[in-house]
């Protein structure tokens, strides 16, 4: 059985929908599933896990969340060549660009994506919950 990580920081809860998504989806799948708040979770951790999900909302400037989910994902990153890769959140006003900036920086870091990265706006909507599913169904 397939090991998979969970791993979000959400400041309203859309992105904590959305993980809970891929959670389900994952384990629909047949895999043994964590899910953990990115405060939760370290480096460390990565090696149990053969696939790994992170989701953040678009924060600051186009930016990931930066006290918490962004240095623990830097110091991940590294860490996850040879994983299944998957990236979501949700974000507001924007356009999407911090999900392709973060999608852009793991490619280039190594990092290899099972999917697509699955962003909505604000609530994700039974299509975006859907595309969780298939993410996390991805990782299993
Ligand atoms: C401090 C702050 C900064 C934000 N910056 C952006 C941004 O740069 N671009 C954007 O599209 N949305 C931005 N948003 C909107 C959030 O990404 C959006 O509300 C998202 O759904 C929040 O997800 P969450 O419920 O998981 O925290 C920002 C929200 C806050 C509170």
């Amino acid at each position: 059985m397939s090991k998979v990580a969970v791993v979000f920081w959400s400041g309203t809860g859309n992105t904590e929908t959305m993980a809970d998504k891929v959670a389900e989806g994952a384990k629909e799948a047949g895999a043994e599933v964590s899910v953990f708040s990115a405060e939760d979770f370290s480096a460390d951790k990565v090696e149990e896990f053969d696939g790994l999900a992170f989701g953040c909302p678009a924060m600051g400037d186009e930016e990931l969340e930066d006290t918490i989910f962004e240095p623990m994902y830097a110091a991940c990153e590294p860490k996850l060549a040879g994983k299944k890769v998957g990236l979501f959140g949700s974000y507001g006003w924007g356009d999407g660009e911090w999900m392709r900036t973060w999608e852009e920086n793991a490619k280039g870091a190594g990092v290899s994506l099972v999917a697509d990265p699955v962003l909505c706006n604000e609530e994700p909507d039974d299509d975006a919950q859907a595309a969780c599913q298939d993410l996390g169904k991805a990782l299993a």
